[in-house]
């Protein structure tokens, strides 16, 4: 329906604000690409949905997401998979645990801050209904 779309539209506009500046956070530059899968060979043995933020960019694109709670279970699926391949007690492993419990926890902050929510209750409805 013509009404539901335009709050589609307004809600990939309020998206790609969201993922530009998770993007555009140096603390998050591991995230923003996907994990070179010829670099890390036995990548896919361990993580079987791989995702970052410009794969993210582009599902907004693609009209993927219809909620926010989309968009955050895809930030939250980024962080699972770094805690899952990264366990160990090495400082490198450490420190990207660290950074992707730090990517989540802004993503959701940023939204809670910036989303109506009410318009995400709506959005909601669209997603529950498609
Ligand atoms: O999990 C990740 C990314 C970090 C958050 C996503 N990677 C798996 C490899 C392990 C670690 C060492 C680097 O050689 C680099 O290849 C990766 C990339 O970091």
């Amino acid at each position: 329906k013509r009404k539901e779309d335009y709050k589609l539209r307004e809600l990939r506009i309020f998206l790609r604000d969201i993922c530009r500046k998770l993007a555009s956070n140096r603390r998050f530059y591991k995230f923003t690409k996907p994990v070179d899968l010829e670099e890390v060979t036995d990548y896919l043995e361990i993580i079987k949905q791989p995702m970052d933020l410009e794969t993210m960019m582009t599902k907004v694109d693609m009209h993927k997401y219809n909620c926010a709670k989309e968009f955050l279970d895809d930030v939250d699926l980024i962080c699972a998979n770094a805690l899952e391949y990264n366990p160990d007690k090495t400082s490198s492993d450490k420190q990207i645990r660290h950074e992707a419990c730090s990517l989540r926890d802004h993503a959701h902050a940023l939204i809670d801050v910036e989303m109506d929510s009410d318009f995400e209750l709506e959005c909601q409805e669209i997603a529950r209904r498609r």
